[in-house]
């Protein structure tokens, strides 16, 4: 299982601070939607530069202008870029296009979508990345229970990643996801010993 910090909220100095301080335990680095609205592309550009090897994601959050927006990214240095699943489906389909040409992925946020009707129309368009996402805002209502995870177990060949204040402790809540990847900030990025929480997720994570 994969670990994708995701740095969000952060002040530029402070994201290669973390990376550097974590870069033993992490797989992914994401550049996180806030920093991007902050810093644009040249966060993107720099992460790159300074982990060239370093699988990077550009949270882009994508709704519209998709294909402009995902070129935007990929020329930035992402390696993966992101879309909405609520997202208009000639959005998704520009995405997941811009990505076949440039030899890159899109990861597809299912934030507030739930409904398998809308799965399988994904699924139709060649969706084979998403992300189960409690969003911020979500994560106050307490969202997120074993149906939300087990929600893509109709989709065995889609790669899944899973986001939401995820933690060591509460890692064990997403088994039935089955995800590939584990997207984690504040646990880390807020962490008095980002080092030192990054090493404990990395230890669950592999148990699970
Ligand atoms: O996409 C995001 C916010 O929109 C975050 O990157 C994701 O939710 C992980 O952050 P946290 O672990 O702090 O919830």
């Amino acid at each position: 299982m994969k670990i994708q910090l995701a740095l969000d909220r952060l002040p530029w100095n402070d994201c290669f601070k973390i990376v550097h301080q974590t870069e033993a335990y992490i797989d992914w680095i994401e550049i996180g939607t806030g920093v991007i609205k902050e810093y644009g592309m040249d966060i993107v550009r720099q992460m790159k530069k300074e982990y060239p090897d370093q699988l990077l994601v550009a949270d882009m959050k994508t709704c519209d202008a998709a294909r402009a927006e995902t070129i935007q990214a990929f020329e930035a240095g992402a390696d993966v870029t992101t879309v909405m699943a609520f997202a208009p489906d000639a959005s998704i389909q520009a995405v997941l296009e811009t990505a076949g040409e440039y030899g890159k992925k899109a990861f597809v946020d299912l934030l507030n979508v739930q409904d398998k009707q809308r799965l399988d129309e994904l699924d139709k368009f060649g969706v084979r990345s998403a992300s189960l996402h409690i969003g911020k805002d979500m994560q106050r209502e307490n969202a997120g229970d074993n149906d939300y995870y087990r929600l893509l177990q109709a989709f065995p060949h889609w790669e899944v990643s899973a986001a939401g204040g995820l933690q060591a402790e509460t890692l064990y809540k997403i088994k039935d996801a089955r995800p590939d990847v584990i997207i984690i900030g504040g646990a880390i990025t807020k962490s008095e010993n980002p080092r030192q929480t990054a090493e404990q997720i990395r230890l669950e994570a592999d148990r699970l």
